[in-house]
């Protein structure tokens, strides 16, 4: 290992053929041109994909990112190796050179995990361009160095590092996408990840076999195995401070987060030793994965292909084309549930095994090539439905949030590159075939391990007791006669319903008439953190065991809501049944009413529509057996609609699950107008606006007295205002951006004439404003500044000329100040 010479320039120039340098930079070049691209165009659509679901968008945009950043990282291997080789240090240099882009990824990680920290949600939107914008630095510094035909060892190492970076700062993007995966679509996301990320691995080298050839190097032990070892485990040690000492939730979350951990304490202690145990369970299985993954492409690089990275890139290029064969195949049956996930693990673990075993007594390259086929598609499959597993299972309050799951994987991931890819050469080396056999079958066996401790941990082996009560029983923290209740509720009686089974376990159904707009019950909730346990529920002399997962939906990030009797009611596509006139008691409870939507008969079930509550339904509501005409067929929860279906829906969501999705789209406002008899939502064909008068005002009277707001032209697109009528359903208006400036006026003056060249800052009505010159039938005035820090302003409208019911006006909105 010749370090020490890092600003020598390396002893061959050219090392890719001559010739070839051109042809490299340009194809650098392209993929660079591409790769940006792509990624643009993922990323501007990401939530407007019309007639997908932004879950499936956000997913194909992790699985987008995967295969770009697989791409470009694959295209530069066979080059790093080429141009390591050139250095003179042979198979144990060449293995350094590829694992320092540990180093640079475990760098990247931190950043990511820090910014995710620190960041605001509409920063983090915002700062996911930068490693768009990194790789193709990365592409350009490429090129240059190929162009400039004598890399230095020192180059070389930077670019390798660099890419370790972009590729850990690109983690940020994944912290993303996974939060807006709903749980039990986040094995399939993994496995959709992981497998672009496999196809990409796979065209790069593809790409980069047209360049070149060159001899076989002999392997040479150097000191870069020690190196690369102490490289190995500082990237452990420092994972585990970084997911210990930084807390999980994003910054605007803290304030929920604070509720949450409040409730955690009440929790019992074992759960938290068995959410670390989960943990370093998990971890163990994604370096098990991560070291196969290096050890298998160390088998392709080095049996009788040898150096020539031609041969290395068709053969990585083919191997990684069936990963991602493969991925899709596990999707296809996973989408089918056809064959349970463990059973899945299992199979593909007996094929790894097998692979493994065909290496012993063998030669030549038609078995290395089959045993690879065996086993690197089956264990990456492996390492994704690990990976999407302990996504599952994560728990937002704890070490074990989903943002610290990636970074342990990474992690793992890291340390596996640095460590397993230069020991997986020189146990080729020195034990030959046999010798790199047996280690493949001892990693396997602890990837199977690991694997079963993770179900066992999950309590997924059962499919008959809940994955924590099996935890918990396991771990010694509750009887075997019994689960531990994180709440006992004592309910009063409710006269007009009771609670029996229905079509979907248990329901709420009516004892008597309901009217439409009558008030059924008024009843408490009470505010839990986002993590498994049991609830009882004590009405009358029936007793009700509740599970947190399945009957309080979530509300937030960290925030669930536990309601009582409402606990048994079930959804409906139709729903006959909505909540309002919500009162907050202290931090941890509060009471609602139910009221009815229709008439209801006695004997009839009531129903309420999830969606409007929960940002994310259980996983069995789908399939939906609400058996409505107009049945959606999948719920999911609001969290996933399409930005169209959120700006539809938004007046009739729960205020928290409502705040919380203006907080993740911040280009839309929102504005309760409360109740009014005087104005009335017309269709704009019918009258040219959106309000107009209910009944005829002489001139003088007051029309309307409401809240304004302050909107960011520059940011906001969208306003949508509820004017709430006296019975549901809620009527909403949406002003898109060509209408906002009709509909508001600059804040520090009067009337600007709605002209389209003010930007910034103007202050909403929502009723229009006459441009200037033109005669308005109605006046607004600022009434008073709103009570409280934070409150809206009240403004008026008032006619200054007849106006008939049904007639829309202008306003004109000469003073702004407050009398
Ligand atoms: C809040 S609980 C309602 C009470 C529940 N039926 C029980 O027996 O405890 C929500 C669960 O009820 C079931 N459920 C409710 N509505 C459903 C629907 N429309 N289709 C399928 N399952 C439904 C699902 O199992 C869901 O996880």
């Amino acid at each position: 290992m010749k370090l020490h010479a890092r600003t020598e320039h390396l002893d061959h120039r050219d090392p890719i053929g001559v010739g070839k340098t051109a042809m490299a930079v340009t194809m650098v070049m392209m993929i660079g041109v591409v790769v940006l691209a792509v990624e643009f165009l993922i990323l501007t659509r990401v939530v407007t994909i019309r007639g997908v679901s932004s879950s499936w968008a956000f997913q194909l945009l992790g699985a987008g990112v995967s295969f770009v950043a697989a791409v470009q990282y694959s295209f530069i291997i066979p080059m790093s190796y080429d141009l390591s080789r050139h250095a003179g240090g042979g198979a144990a240099t060449s293995g350094f050179f590829i694992g320092s882009n540990g180093l640079g990824l475990f760098a990247g990680i931190c950043a990511s995990r820090l910014a995710w920290r620190m960041m605001s949600p509409s920063q983090i939107h915002t700062a996911i361009v930068l490693p768009v914008v990194a790789n193709a630095g990365l592409g350009v510094a490429l090129a240059s160095l190929l162009a400039s035909g004598a890399p230095t060892q020192l180059q070389l190492l930077g670019l390798r590092v660099a890419m370790g970076l972009f590729e850990g700062v690109g983690q940020l993007i994944h912290f993303l996408v996974r939060k807006m995966t709903p749980g039990h679509e986040q094995v399939r996301a993994a496995v959709m990840e992981y497998s672009a990320y496999a196809l990409g691995m796979g065209i790069g080298p593809l790409l980069s076999s047209m360049l070149g050839a060159g001899p076989k190097a002999p392997f040479q032990p150097s000191a870069a195995a020690p190196v690369s070892a102490a490289v190995a485990l500082l990237c452990v040690c420092l994972a585990a401070v970084l997911v210990l000492t930084v807390p999980s939730s994003p910054k605007e979350g803290r304030e929920e987060l604070a509720l949450a951990e409040d409730a955690q304490d009440a929790l019992n202690p074992s759960n938290r030793a068995a959410i670390v145990f989960l943990c370093l369970m998990t971890v163990l299985l994604c370096l098990g994965v991560a070291a196969s993954v290096e050890v298998t492409t160390a088998l392709l690089l080095e049996v009788d292909g040898g150096w020539q990275y031609n041969t290395i890139g068709t053969g990585i290029g083919a191997v990684l084309a069936a990963t991602a064969v493969a991925g899709a195949g596990l999707m296809a049956v996973q989408e089918r549930e056809l064959v349970d996930e463990a059973v899945a693990t299992w199979i593909m673990l007996i094929v790894a095994a097998v692979g493994a075993l065909l290496l012993f007594g063998s030669h030549g390259m038609p078995a290395a090539l089959a045993a690879d086929f065996l086993m690197y598609p089956t264990l990456v499959c492996v390492a994704s439905v690990g990976e999407g597993t302990a996504m599952q299972a994560s728990s937002s309050t704890s070490v074990f949030s989903q943002p610290n799951i990636i970074v342990m994987c990474a992690f793992a991931d890291a340390a596996a590159r640095a460590f397993f890819t230069p020991l997986g050469r020189y146990v080729f080396d020195e034990g030959g075939r046999a010798g790199y056999a047996c280690m493949l079958l001892m990693i396997v066996a602890v990837i199977a391990v690991a694997d079963v401790l993770v179900r066992l941990l999950r309590g997924m082996a059962s499919p008959n007791m809940d994955g924590y009560d099996k935890l918990q029983l396991k771990l010694g923290g509750r009887q075997e006669n019994g689960p531990d209740f994180i709440k006992v509720l004592d309910v009063p009686l409710i006269e007009k319903v009771e609670i029996r089974d229905s079509e979907c376990g248990r329901g709420l159904f009516a004892t008597r008439p309901i009217r439409q707009g009558e008030l059924i019950y008024r009843a408490k909730f009470h505010f839990l953190p986002d993590l498994p346990g049991k609830v009882l529920l004590r009405y009358g002399s029936q007793e009700h065991e509740l599970s947190v997962f399945e009957h309080a939906p979530l509300h937030g990030a960290n925030l669930r809501e536990l309601d009582e009797v409402d606990s048994f009611t079930n959804h409906s596509c139709e729903p006959n049944i909505f909540y309002e006139s919500t009162r907050f008691l202290n931090e941890s409870s509060g009471e609602y009413g139910v009221y009815a939507l229709k008439d209801i008969s006695p004997g009839s079930e009531l129903t309420a529509d999830y969606e409007l509550f929960d940002l994310e339904t259980p996983k069995d509501l789908t399939p939906c057996r609400c058996g409505s005409p107009t049945c959606r067929g999948a719920v999911h929860g609001s969290q996933f609609w399409p930005l169209e279906v959120l700006l539809e829906r938004l007046a009739e969501l729960e205020p928290i699950p409502r705040a919380h999705l203006l907080q993740q789209h911040p280009s839309v406002q929102f504005l309760d107008f409360g109740r009014s008899s005087k104005v009335v939502a017309a269709a704009p064909d019918t009258c040219g606006w959106a309000i107009a008068a209910a009944c005829d005002f002489e001139p003088g009277a007051v029309i309307f007295e409401g809240p304004s707001c302050i909107v960011d032209c520059q940011k906001i697109c969208h306003v949508v205002v509820n004017l709430p009528l006296q019975l549901a359903p809620q009527c909403w208006l949406l002003f898109a951006k060509e209408d906002l400036l009709r509909a508001s006026a600059p804040v520090s003056g009067g009337m600007d004439n709605g002209d389209c060249g003010h930007r910034g800052e103007r202050r909403f009505f929502g009723f229009e404003l006459a441009a200037n010159g033109h005669q308005a039938d109605a006046e607004i005035r600022m009434i008073s500044p709103g009570e409280g820090p934070g409150a809206p302003e009240i403004f008026q409208v008032c006619s200054k000329a007849r106006i008939r019911a049904g007639q829309a006006f202008t306003c004109t909105a000469p003073c702004l100040r407050y009398p």
